[in-house]
């Protein structure tokens, strides 16, 4: 599997690309976590504000209770109201225990438990009850119209809500100028941030495990796609180069390397069409060598195959990429320029110099010549791309029958120029 995974390099990539989405979604799911987290802080004090304050409204419901007076609830020198202490026909003495009281009475008890609550006020009749500087700014808030307050601090969960005068309230307080609604205070409610940070390290364990599993699965499923994407290419190449491999063999002349007959006639009747819309000059060159059978029956089938390809290959150096050039069939290659007469005539006689500088050797050393005919498009005007090669072809025939090693050039009247 290896083999079809890049480098090293991609794999990386790879890694770190699959690396994104995990690492977004932890930071999400951490984010939810401690949302979820301060959920349950607020829940669990507004739980604990709703019950202390069901109690303070049931105590205040019943003007206060009375309690046996004793070390643990002694007479509260803050609470003025009549019959504040009674005696019992048996001589016991009982005190008034109004919310107020009875809440630092159930925040002592608490105590033990690790959960404090603390009765608080900005102007507190019991010093006792004055805030810390969390509740105090609290409470400013509170009369500002904020609802509560949460915050960890040194380990613990602190939730805070106001505590608002309720109409039981009043039966004692009316002489106080309190009104239904008004803030008197808040109650503070504290407990240990332990239970909740343990319930969050194991959840947070939970993702982390789950993320890294995600990541490692991810990453396998982005390692098989890019080895399958890597086969796929790989075909997809194979299968390209073979279909090139193969459209360069169906319009190759195997022997020489030039375009076949069929390939150059194609190009020839696309590049007409194009210089015919624009009107430019083009010119075709028929070529033949010369003598060629005396050549094979001379020196052999091969050496003439030999004297074929090199000629091929001196005709390609003489030529410009844009030119046309291709094997017409035996001995006899044709070449279409984008060239007027003049033009097209230079590069014939370049071609044939070329031919002639060619030295061969079998039993002997000899050389080739070779006949070249012209036609071009607008001096010519042919009937169209098969009527302007075979006015070349006429040209040629005109060489050859002036002598051979020359070019000649078709006329309009279908007579020829000779290059003498
Ligand atoms: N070696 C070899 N010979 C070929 C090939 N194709 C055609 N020929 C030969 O080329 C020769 C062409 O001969 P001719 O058409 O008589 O022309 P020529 O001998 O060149 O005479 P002119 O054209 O009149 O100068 C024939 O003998 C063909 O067999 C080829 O691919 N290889």
């Amino acid at each position: 599997m290896l083999k079809y995974l890049s480098s090293f390099k991609s794999i990386v990539v790879i890694g770190l690309i699959c690396l994104i989405p995990v690492v977004f979604s932890y930071g999400l799911s951490l984010k939810t976590l401690h949302a979820s987290a301060w959920q349950m802080i607020q829940i669990k004090g507004e739980t604990s504000f709703h019950l202390i304050q069901t109690m303070r409204l049931w105590n205040a419901g019943h003007g206060g209770v009375y309690a046996l007076v004793t070390v643990q609830t002694p007479v509260n020198p803050y609470l003025n109201v009549p019959e504040r202490e009674i005696e019992t026909p048996s001589g016991k003495t009982l005190t008034v225990v109004n919310p107020a009281y009875m809440t630092r009475q159930l925040g002592e008890r608490l105590k033990d438990t690790q959960v404090e609550i603390h009765l608080t006020s900005l102007k507190p009749l019991n010093p006792n009850n004055q805030p810390d500087s969390w509740e105090r700014e609290a409470l400013s808030s509170f009369e500002q119209g904020e609802q509560k307050r949460m915050i960890l601090s040194n380990g613990v969960y602190r939730y805070m809500q106001p505590l608002k005068v309720e109409p039981a309230c009043m039966e004692c307080h009316q002489s106080q100028g309190y009104q239904v609604g008004d803030i008197r205070g808040g109650l503070s409610i504290s407990f240990p941030s332990d239970d909740i940070n343990e319930l969050l390290a194991g959840l947070r364990a939970e993702i982390i495990w789950a993320h890294q599993i995600a990541y490692v699965l991810l990453l396998l499923i982005a390692l098989l796609v890019q080895v399958l994407i890597h086969k796929l290419a790989t075909k997809l190449q194979y299968a390209k180069s073979r279909q090139d491999e193969l459209n360069t063999l169906a319009s190759t002349d195997e022997l020489t390397q030039l375009a076949n007959r069929r390939h150059l006639l194609a190009s020839f009747f696309e590049r007409y069409q194009t210089v015919e819309t624009q009107n430019l000059p083009f010119s075709v060159l028929m070529i033949d060598i010369d003598y060629f059978k005396m050549v094979n029956d001379r020196y052999g089938h091969q050496m003439g195959d030999q004297v074929l390809k090199r000629f091929a290959n001196e005709l390609m150096k003489n030529l410009r990429d844009h030119d046309l050039s291709g094997r017409y069939g035996g001995e006899e290659f044709m070449v279409a320029l984008n060239a007027n007469i003049a033009l097209a005539s230079t590069v014939a006689e370049r071609i044939r110099q070329a031919a002639e500088e060619i030295s061969f050797y079998a039993e002997e050393a000899f050389t080739i010549s070779v006949s070249i005919g012209i036609a071009e498009r607008r001096f010519n005007q042919p009937k169209g791309p098969e009527d302007l090669i075979r006015m070349s072809d006429e040209a040629l025939y005109q060489a050859k029958a002036r002598g051979r090693n020359r070019f000649c050039v078709a006329t309009q009247n279908g007579s020829v120029i000779i290059n003498d």
